[in-house]
């Protein structure tokens, strides 16, 4: 079987989950992010034949490399497209398919990495979906497909395959679905992410969920369980 490496792209950790300020500190945001690295990396390691992340934070990478993923430094002042770019450049050199996963989904489990390996038995592309239209996870060629991560991604991707004829299939799973972008995902991580880093990381921080019929699924505060 050929090779796949696993590409994570990672944020400085000082720009760690922005959309997270209003309910983490900014010490909170990198810890959550730390967290989710190791759930992330810890699941890839045990499937793919080298997980690899790039990041522009010096920290970040030698936090990465000291729970065995493989840091590449982001050349020059770049996006997030433009990093995962450079990675699967690298990548190229030693295998043909990449599976990139970004650094907050998880929820991610061996069984959905060894099933989207599986498809890619059979299709070129494999995508997982994430909630409002992203993507959270890429099974891909190193070659001919473009990088799309931003504004509705999941469809950005689809139309990446279609232009450039490669068969795709969609890998629908509600755990990869959650990536963690607002109080209600950090609630939707304490009650379905049992075992995780994560979970651990946010029981710590004091903050409570419960199930919440209004304008929102779930309540997320600080302080005495409600
Ligand atoms: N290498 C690299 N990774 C990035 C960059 N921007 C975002 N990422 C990572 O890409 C993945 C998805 O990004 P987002 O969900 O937007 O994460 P984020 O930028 O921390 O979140 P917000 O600040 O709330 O938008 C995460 O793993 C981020 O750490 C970048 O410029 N370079
Ligand atoms: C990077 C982006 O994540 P979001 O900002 O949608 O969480 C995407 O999934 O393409």
């Amino acid at each position: 079987m050929s090779k796949t490496f696993a590409v994570i792209p990672v944020s400085r950790f000082t720009d760690a989950k922005t959309r997270l300020s209003p309910t983490l500190t900014a010490l909170e945001r990198e810890n959550l992010l730390k967290s989710m690295l190791k759930d992330v990396i810890n699941v890839l390691d045990n499937v793919v034949n080298k997980v690899v992340v790039i990041s522009s934070d010096k920290d970040v990478l030698t936090f990465v490399k000291e729970i065995g993923a493989l840091p590449i430094e982001e050349e020059g002042t770049t996006d997030l497209n433009g990093a995962l770019m450079q990675a699967i450049k690298w990548c190229s050199q030693s295998c043909d398919k990449v599976l990139v996963v970004p650094s907050d989904v998880p929820l991610i489990r061996k069984s959905h990495v060894e099933e989207i390996l599986k498809m890619g038995e059979n299709f070129g592309m494999v995508i997982a979906p994430a909630k409002g239209g992203g993507t959270n996870a890429l099974l891909c060629p190193t070659s001919k497909i473009e990088m799309k991560f931003g504004e509705c991604s999941f469809f950005e991707h689809i139309k990446e395959a279609e232009s450039n004829n490669i068969s795709y299939g969609i890998y629908d799973s509600f755990y990869m679905s959650l990536d963690v972008n607002t109080a209600e995902d950090l609630g939707e991580i304490m009650i379905h992410g049992s075992g995780t880093e994560t979970k651990s990381f946010l029981k710590r921080s004091g903050l409570n969920v419960r199930s919440n019929h209004g304008s929102e699924r779930l309540h997320v505060n600080r302080g005495k369980k409600t």
